[in-house]
């Protein structure tokens, strides 16, 4: 099975957590943009909720499926975010960021009251850090910015090149906040705590792509048999 057929399937399973009067936080990425397409398929059919978006790519996608769409200040009390992750390992503790939009995920993900992972079987890992850990950081001082951080990652038992993240025509890539993002190839996190917590303290540095406490269940499809099989974590 594809990568894609694998994210449909843990996406269609998503949908079946939504219920009507729902207000969600919708996630950012491939994996939910399908469950925004699917969702809206339910919402034309009837299903009433409301939606916060984590980036204007998911606006767009949520108002192309239908979904109404609220703010955060107006629905600051969210029931449920569906979003993807590029890591996830055993406690659900996540690496995100890989499309940017680690910011406003974070924001809505601690607004829910649960937060539900949807991913493929190759998201699995048993410790993060072999996807680069995203770092989201203000223009302003980058330079002095990136070097508080390297001593941020070494206190932490970390090591690991770091690479401001560039668009396809090589000028740097700008957050939906206008943020840049540093890319951090450490390779292994063995104390994902210990460095979110040493990320935190450097000024210029708005979030970090470590999501710690915030999932509550994943669904995870994986293939067997060149069918999805469906994995649930925690309370999905
Ligand atoms: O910034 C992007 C988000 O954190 C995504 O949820 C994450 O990168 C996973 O995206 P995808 O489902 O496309 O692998």
């Amino acid at each position: 099975m594809s990568p894609a057929e694998l994210k449909r399937a843990a996406a269609a399973r998503a949908v079946g957590l939504v219920e009507d009067g729902m207000r969600l936080g919708l996630g950012t990425g491939s994996t939910a943009t399908v469950f925004v397409e699917l969702l809206g398929e339910k919402v034309r059919a009837g299903l009433k909720v409301v939606g916060v978006p984590t980036s204007e790519a998911t606006r767009r996608a949520a108002e192309a499926a239908g979904i109404p769409l609220t703010t955060l200040d107006d629905t600051p009390d969210l029931d449920l975010t569906i979003d993807g992750a590029d890591e996830i390992d055993p406690q659900l503790r996540l690496i995100k960021g890989g499309g940017g939009a680690l910011l406003r995920e974070k924001i809505v993900a601690a607004a829910s009251r649960r937060m539900v992972v949807i991913v493929d079987g190759a998201k699995r890992v048993e410790t993060l850090g072999r996807f680069p850990l995203p770092i989201e950081a203000v223009p302003f001082g980058l330079v002095a910015t990136t070097l508080a951080v390297a001593a941020a990652i070494r206190s932490a038992g970390c090591a690991g090149p770091l690479t401001i993240r560039k668009d396809a025509d090589g000028t740097p890539f700008h957050t939906d906040g206008g943020h840049l993002i540093l890319d951090a190839g450490l390779g292994a996190i063995p104390d994902p705590e210990a460095l979110a917590r040493a990320l935190v303290a450097v000024p210029g540095v708005v979030e970090h792509g470590l999501f710690l406490g915030l999932a509550t269940g994943a669904i995870v499809a994986e293939a067997a048999d060149g069918q999805p099989r469906i994995v649930t974590l925690g309370a999905a």
